[in-house]
């Protein structure tokens, strides 16, 4: 399922087709040499669009694409070489390999098949892996696969030429390729497992916390990306007629990661721009190598000149343009208005009756501080009940642990009698917790519209998705902000926001970190109006952690009181200010003064 509008897609298809066409004859009228380029470009091209469908949603800077490519490249190659001659220069292939003889279609076919298995494995190891860490470990997956090619060489022929191929990329056969590398990348960028992994780039713990099951994402990304790469390396292999290991390592690794690196690496359209420029930069300074006139002075030959000028654009675009030159969005959504669709509102009450939750002797230790020490704790549906105490007595890291963002040291918690000790944090939103954060977390560069959207496609199996979504930003007032990137909103709007998408997950329990900081008297008030609304309307039971006393006293139906990691007093908001320990520990002397 897509979530953007048709008619972008339609207009983003149509312009991937026409270009293709136009480059094609351009090229086929300006001869052979041209035609070698662009199937060289077309071909990149399906290589740049594919590391981008990983990194550039994801945000994981991949080193280790490549080896998809060589996988591609060999496995496809070894299906359609003739018997003959892989008789002759691969004796001792098993059997079974050395009599197959394939044509291109379906050997390119086996050969995706085959490197997706591999994904497969490479992706679920890797997936344990976070931010740099996942970076290098795809390096690391280059190095073992070009190692493999080498030790390999009953199969691959080890560091030599593996030659023989039939050459039956045709500049057709590689346009064709480029186009449909093309729109599946486009079609995954405004998936719902594509905006689900952008959203987990612009924030992963944030995706999580609304359901967004992050590994899973990652996974069908990086299986996709290495598909793609497998084509764009069986096509190249095919092209050439010869390659060896040499042919996908660092060097096709860096034009291609310079390619996306400039251009910009989230979308579509920075791919195919970073494409070209570089294709142009090479083509013009690998002329240049070999050193030049300029009328008045004789530039001789230096070495490494077109390395050294994809650099600098790199370096370039790393001062000038971070997102390269294209930036985040595809052009199509610059140029046409996404119009969200007409559903009926949907309610955001919890589908299923919900449970207590229960939480028995949690506790938190950071190195030897304990934040979080032995805290029980229970919120009903229906109830607010307000979590306060000094700066640094471990409110927040209690909510995060019963929202999974942090693991518990000790304790156990469960929602009804579901027990929720360790599980990741989208699986505790996919039964019915949702949470805002004390520093905003939203996914600034997507709309508030998606924003939203996201968590509702992330909980109860995403159900009436737009429905909940258009209810919920209706709820918090938000609706005329759909379009707006969420990042340029108020504090106060991106808080409204983060409650918004909260709500959209339909949860039973609620837990709001802090949701009036940021907001004037005003503000606060109409928080407070529509906090009440969702207990009474919805029956969504609230925990709420905040400094403003007032907020905290006029709306909870109970308060538990922090110090210093241990839970010091619990009850009715009368009570709390009239118990000592609280007073001398929180509030001062006077518990009046706050009211
Ligand atoms: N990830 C962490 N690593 C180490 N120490 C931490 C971490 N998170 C919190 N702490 C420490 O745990 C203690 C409790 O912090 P916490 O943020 O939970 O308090 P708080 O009551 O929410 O404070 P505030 O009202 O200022 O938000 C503090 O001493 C804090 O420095």
């Amino acid at each position: 399922m897509l979530v953007t509008s048709g008619r972008q897609l339609i207009f983003s298809v149509f312009a991937i087709v026409v270009l293709a066409l136009l480059a094609s004859v351009v090229a086929w009228y300006m001869g052979p040499a041209s035609q070698r380029i662009l199937v060289v470009f077309f071909v990149s091209l399906i290589a740049v669009v594919a590391i981008g469908v990983y990194s550039g949603n994801s945000g994981i800077l991949s080193f280790g694409h490549v080896s998809f490519m060589a996988i591609g490249a060999y496995a496809s190659s070894l299906l359609t070489v003739p018997a003959m001659m892989k008789a002759a220069t691969l004796p001792k292939l098993p059997e079974w390999l050395a009599s197959t003889e394939m044509g291109l279609l379906p050997a390119i076919v086996i050969a995706l098949l085959f490197t997706a298995l591999i994904a497969v494995v490479t992706g679920v190891i890797f997936g344990k892996l976070e931010g740099s860490a996942a970076t290098i470990a795809t390096l690391g997956l280059l190095i073992i696969t070009h190692g493999v090619i080498i030790g390999w060489r009953d199969v691959t022929r080890g560091s030599g030429s593996f030659f023989g191929v039939p050459r039956e990329t045709t500049l057709v056969v590689a346009m064709v390729g480029a186009v449909v590398a093309l729109v599946v990348a486009r079609l995954y960028r405004d998936s719902i497992s594509g905006l689900k992994l952008r959203a987990s780039r612009e924030n992963a713990i944030a995706a999580s916390a609304v359901g967004v099951n992050i590994r899973r994402e990652r996974l069908i990304a990086w299986v996709l990306s290495a598909m793609l790469m497998a084509l764009s390396g069986a096509l190249m292999a095919h092209f050439l007629g010869a390659f060896s290991p040499k042919s996908f390592y660092f060097t096709v690794t860096f034009h291609l990661l310079a390619m996306l690196i400039v251009g910009g690496m989230t979308t579509v359209t920075g791919a195919i721009a970073g494409s070209v420029l570089i294709t142009i930069v090479t083509e013009i300074l690998r002329h240049l190598e070999g050193g030049f006139s300029l009328g008045f002075i004789d530039v001789p030959q230096i070495f490494g000149t077109t390395q050294i000028g994809i650099a600098l654009l790199i370096l370039f675009a790393m001062f000038k343009k971070s997102d390269g030159l294209l930036g985040l969005k595809e052009w199509e959504e610059r140029l046409i208005k996404f119009t969200h669709p007409a559903v009926s509102q949907q309610s955001l009450g919890a589908v299923e009756p919900a449970g207590f939750l229960t939480a028995q002797g949690m506790t938190m230790r950071f190195g030897g501080l304990t934040a979080v020490d032995k805290v029980d704790f229970l919120l009903k549906p229906g109830e607010i009940v307000g979590l306060i105490g000094p700066n640094g007595s471990g409110k927040t890291t209690l909510l995060n642990m019963l929202s999974g963002v942090l693991e518990a040291s000790e304790g156990t918690f469960k929602i009804g009698d579901i027990v929720l000790d360790g599980v990741p944090s989208h699986f505790i939103a996919e039964h019915g917790i949702a949470r805002t954060f004390q520093n905003i977390r939203l996914f600034g560069h997507l709309s508030v519209y998606q924003n939203v959207l996201v968590a509702a496609l992330s909980t109860n199996g995403g159900e009436h998705a737009h429905g909940r979504t258009q209810s919920a930003l209706a709820r918090m007032g938000m609706s005329q902000f759909a379009d707006m990137e969420a990042g340029t909103l108020s504090y106060g709007d991106q808080r409204r926001v983060e409650i918004a998408r909260a709500l959209a997950c339909q949860p039973s329990l609620l837990f709001l970190d802090e949701p009036a900081a940021g907001m004037n008297r005003e503000e606060t008030d109409a928080l407070m109006d529509m906090l009440r609304s969702l207990t009474k309307d919805l029956g969504i039971g609230i925990l709420l952690v905040d400094h403003d006393l007032k907020l905290i006293n006029q709306l909870c139906d109970r308060i538990s009181v922090l110090n210093e990691g241990k839970l010091i007093a619990q009850g009715t908001p009368a009570e709390i200010r009239k118990n000592p320990a609280v007073i001398e520990a929180y509030l001062g002397t006077s518990s009046e003064q706050h009211q």
